[in-house]
């Protein structure tokens, strides 16, 4: 049986021409992360983007691109194909892709998205990404960060709950 939501990743080059190709119609809001364990805080925030705009592209790092992030040995612990089959699966997000770098930046400007969006962790105004989607008239949009979750607090819960066994 087909896996409805598996439609919905891209390769990159695909990704490319399907918005050259206007078949993810704009405006195109974008943005990016390692989604490593899926939590509220994430699936509220990529509701919220989705509201900004006609079409809510994903792009997750690569594992190799997760590496060069310094968030610990062990991380990704999902791979990236589990992250973004995960992200596909929200009713939220159109389009899932991924990418190899340390940043999203080539791939922001590849995609000329209207909107890129981070969560409320991060200060907008001294992204690089920002100063990119505002040279051709876009806005970066700061969602603010919800409910106390992240991956890292789950981790250590996890890790926390396995000493006391
Ligand atoms: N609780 C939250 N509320 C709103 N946005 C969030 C929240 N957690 C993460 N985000 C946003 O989701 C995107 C992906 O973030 P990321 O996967 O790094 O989340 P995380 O749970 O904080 O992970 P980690 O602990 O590994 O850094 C980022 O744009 C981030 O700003
Ligand atoms: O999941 P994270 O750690 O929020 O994702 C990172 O975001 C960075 C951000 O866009 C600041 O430039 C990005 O550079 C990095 O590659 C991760 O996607």
């Amino acid at each position: 049986m087909t896996i409805r939501f598996e439609t919905k990743i891209w390769t990159r080059e695909a990704c490319i021409e399907a918005v050259r190709l206007g078949r993810l119609p704009r405006p195109l809001v974008f943005t990016n992360g390692v989604f490593d364990i899926l939590h509220r805080g994430h699936v509220s925030y990529l509701d919220e983007a989705a509201q900004l705009g006609r079409t809510l592209l994903v792009a997750v790092n690569s594992d190799a691109s997760v590496r060069m992030l310094g968030k610990g040995d062990e991380r990704p612990l999902n791979s990236q194909e589990d992250r973004m089959a995960m992200l596909a699966a929200l009713a939220s997000v159109d389009a899932v892709t991924c990418f190899e770098e340390s940043t999203p930046q080539a791939l922001i400007e590849a995609l000329r998205p209207d909107i890129i969006v981070k969560g409320g962790d991060y200060d907008m105004e001294v992204l690089p990404e920002t100063a990119a989607v505002r040279s051709w008239g876009g806005k970066a949009v700061a969602i603010p960060f919800a409910h106390d979750r992240s991956t890292t607090k789950l981790v250590r819960k996890i890790m926390a709950a396995a000493k006391t066994d």
